[in-house]
Parts: C-alpha cells; structure tokens; sequence
C-alpha cells in the first residue's frame, strides 16, 4: 500500500473506531486483507488490478463502504428523544423522505423513499429526527423489511405514540443488473403499530400518499 493510501486508511479507520491503538492495528490488518481480497476479485472477474483506473478501486471500496454502513456508527433512537409537548390528534406524516440502503444478500444498493406517519400521545418531535433515524438505520446491511420494522419501532418505542405506519418504496439493484434483471420493479413495504393497525386510519394514511 503506497504511503498516502495507508495515511488515508489510518484516518479513516480511526474516525470510525477510536484511537485506540490495539483495535485501530486489528482494523488496519482487517482492512489490508480486504484490500488484496477486493485486488484478488479483480483478476477473479478478468481484469487488472494493477491497471490505472483500478489501482485505487480496493481503497476506494474500502471507504464507500464505511459510508454506507455510519449507520452502525450513529444510535437513531436517540434522534427522537427531543421532545415538544403539544397535543395533536391527527397523523403527522414526513412523505418521501430519500432512503439509499444497502442490500445484506449481495452488498448492492437499494433504495427509494420511506414515508413515515404517527399519531402522538401528547409529544411530537422534531421532522427533520424523524429523517435522521431513518438514515441511521439505513445506513447498515439490511433488507427492506427490517428497516421498515425498525424504524416503526423507533417511532412506537421513543415518541410512545398512538399510532405508527412506515411505507417504504425502494429499487433493488440486486434484482437488476444481476440476477432476475427486473429493473423497473418496485418493492413496498408497510409496518403498522397501535392504532395505525385500524383501516380507517390506514386508510387514511395511504391516501395522504397519493398527493
Ligand atoms: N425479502 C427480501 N429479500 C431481499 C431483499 N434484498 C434482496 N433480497 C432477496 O434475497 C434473496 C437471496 O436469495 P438467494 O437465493 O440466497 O440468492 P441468489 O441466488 O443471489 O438469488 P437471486 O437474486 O434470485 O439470483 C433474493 O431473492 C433477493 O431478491 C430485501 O430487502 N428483502
Ligand atoms: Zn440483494
């Protein structure tokens, strides 16, 4: 590894894990077998490692992956926990919040838009924590349907709410460049808590989507 590539690493790495040197030199170790794995997979597929355009690439995987997964890093509950007491008895809705998560079968990505309602118990919080908590769950290895559940019961558990539905919309890329190679289809998934089990109420939420 040339000796800007190794200091880019190291900040890197303790960014994410701390300065503690015993785990930052595990990491080190992890992340330069990873590297020659990402090398060994190039010649695997047929190309050179050692070519220009790909000399960088192990590095450079090695740092998108540790963007796609700061969720591991961020605690999203947490995001809810301001409060602000005010009494209001309808569903409060964040539409089209943008989701980019990453599939746990394949390593590629998926996303979308996650729409995500509740009716409070006497506390909202902020709209943009909502959008927060999201982000920090699907920023992990996931697959659409644990996201969905998560963040619905970030919403039941923190906010203690009456009520709570997700929508979530999202492409796989998974399914298509490789695979079953069906680009255009959309997976929807919906995760419903409390009161938001009701049909009306579901009803009611799904409608504020067609706008
Ligand atoms: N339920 C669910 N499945 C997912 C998600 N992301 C990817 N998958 C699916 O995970 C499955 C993994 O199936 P496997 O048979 O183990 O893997 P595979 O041989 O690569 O499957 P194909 O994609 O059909 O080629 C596939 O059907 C994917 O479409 C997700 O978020 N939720
Ligand atoms: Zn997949």
């Amino acid at each position: 590894m040339a000796m800007n590539e190794s200091s880019i690493l190291y900040d890197e790495l303790v960014k994410v894990h701390g300065d503690d040197p015993v785990k930052i030199e595990e990491k080190i170790a992890q992340s330069k077998n990873f590297m020659q794995a990402v090398r060994d997979l190039i010649e695997v597929c047929g190309d050179d490692p050692n070519r220009n355009g790909l000399e960088e690439t192990p590095l450079r995987v090695i740092r998108a992956f540790l963007e796609y997964t700061e969720g591991y890093r961020d605690d999203p509950k947490k995001h809810l926990e301001k409060v602000f007491d005010v009494d209001h008895e309808d569903i409060i809705m964040v539409k089209d919040i943008e989701i980019f998560s990453m599939c746990e079968h394949h390593f590629a990505p998926f996303f979308g838009v996650a729409h995500i309602g509740y009716i409070p118990n006497g506390k909202i919080t902020g709209l943009s924590k909502i959008a927060r908590m999201a982000e920090g769950y699907a920023k992990r290895f996931q697959v659409q349907e644990r996201l969905t559940n998560q963040i619905a019961n970030a919403m039941d558990e923190v906010l203690q709410a009456q009520g709570v539905m997700v929508v979530i919309e999202a492409k796989h890329m998974c399914m298509c460049g490789r695979g079953v190679r069906k680009s255009d289809a959309v997976t929807k998934t919906i995760a419903t808590r409390g009161v938001m089990k009701n049909e009306e109420k579901r009803m009611e939420f799904l409608s504020l989507l067609k706008d």
